[in-house]
């Protein structure tokens, strides 16, 4: 009998790609290729063995393979994308766009060749805009390409609320909207602790500093960490996407998807709650909004529309 492991790619084996490696081996979700350019062929072996020895400390069983081949990608189940470059301070994420979308580009070409029947999981920034270049350089259907950002930005929300309140992070359950940027839309209405509306517990000027705090939350990191941006948290966001894909859980999780219609928008990627399972995206969610979250979903919208004009001229 052959038993076949699952195969996971991760494309950039910068901070995130190697944080994301580590937690997927923990989770023993299938095989781990960790890939780079030639020119960092050599770190992405060492990390790899790195990792693969960490197996017998943390108790999981799986080979992970650093390369810059992208043979070893094939016949990968997932791939993940972090390859790219991260912002400085001063920087927005959007002035990244030029630099990676011709990254994505490539690598999303290679992805095509070698990977074909994989579900695609984007994390390069500008995110919501490199979504958009992978899915149209793949031209893989909608439902196997998707961008990570809410998991990240609700994951922050929730721990800023958990902390106002002196309670468990996992008893919060926040809810955000639109792009990855400053005008990503937390929206309290929709936002838990416990199964009580957020609006109960906290005076509404405490909320909407923590809502400040949340848009702004990636700026936050990149400033104190002075040389790169946030891979911890963002890493673990992939994991547990991943692992909602690997085991077909459906959960109801936010993903940057392909609008065609939802939130009257068309041709569009963007933050939007969805049902995540095994085939990818397996639904967007379509809520009922009010004007006022309307205007600043239209703002956040825009604002990723802005970015993709950028990413014509690749
Ligand atoms: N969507 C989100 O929520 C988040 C997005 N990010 C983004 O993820 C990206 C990666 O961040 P870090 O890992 O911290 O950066 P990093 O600089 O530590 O690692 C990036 C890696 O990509 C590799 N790379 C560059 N071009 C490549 C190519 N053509 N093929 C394969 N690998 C290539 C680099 O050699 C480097 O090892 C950045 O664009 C960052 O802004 C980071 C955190 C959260
Ligand atoms: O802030 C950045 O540049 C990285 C990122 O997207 C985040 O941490 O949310």
């Amino acid at each position: 009998m052959t038993f076949r492991k699952s195969k996971i790619a991760v494309i950039g084996a910068g901070h995130t790609g190697a944080t994301l490696s580590l937690f997927l081996a923990q989770k023993e979700l299938g095989d781990v290729v960790l890939l780079d350019i030639p020119e960092a062929e050599n770190p992405t072996k060492g990390k790899a063995l790195d990792l693969l020895q960490t197996g017998p400390i943390e108790k999981f069983n799986v080979s992970i393979k650093g390369t810059s081949n992208y043979e070893d990608i094939a016949g990968a189940n997932i791939v993940i994308i972090t390859a790219g470059i991260p912002r400085k301070p001063g920087m927005s994420r959007d002035d990244l766009v030029t630099t990676n979308a011709k990254i994505i580009q490539q690598v999303s070409r290679q992805i095509k060749h070698y990977a074909p029947n994989s579900i695609v999981l984007i994390l390069s920034n500008p995110v919501d805009a490199m979504t958009y270049v992978c899915y149209k350089e793949t031209g893989f259907p909608k439902n196997r390409i998707i961008g990570q950002s809410g998991v990240l930005d609700t994951a922050r929300f929730n721990t800023f609320v958990a902390q106002e309140l002196q309670i468990a992070p996992e008893d919060v359950s926040g809810f955000v909207l639109g792009g990855h940027g400053d005008e990503m839309v937390p929206l309290i209405r929709y936002s838990y602790a416990g199964g009580i509306p957020l609006e109960k517990l906290i005076p509404q000027d405490r909320l909407q500093q923590i809502v400040e705090r949340t848009r702004k939350g990636g700026g936050e990191i990149v400033g104190l960490l002075g040389n790169g941006s946030a891979y911890y948290a963002p890493a673990a966001a992939c994991a547990q996407m991943v692992e909602i894909i690997m085991k077909d859980q459906r959960k109801i999780i936010p993903s940057i998807a392909l609008l065609e219609g939802e939130y009257g928008y068309h041709e569009l990627f963007l933050g939007v709650p969805t049902i995540l399972g095994g085939n990818g995206i397996e639904s967007v969610i379509e809520l009922h909004l009010t004007n006022e979250e309307k205007a600043a979903l239209h703002q956040s919208a825009e604002a990723v529309k802005q970015v993709l004009t950028l990413c014509q001229n690749i």
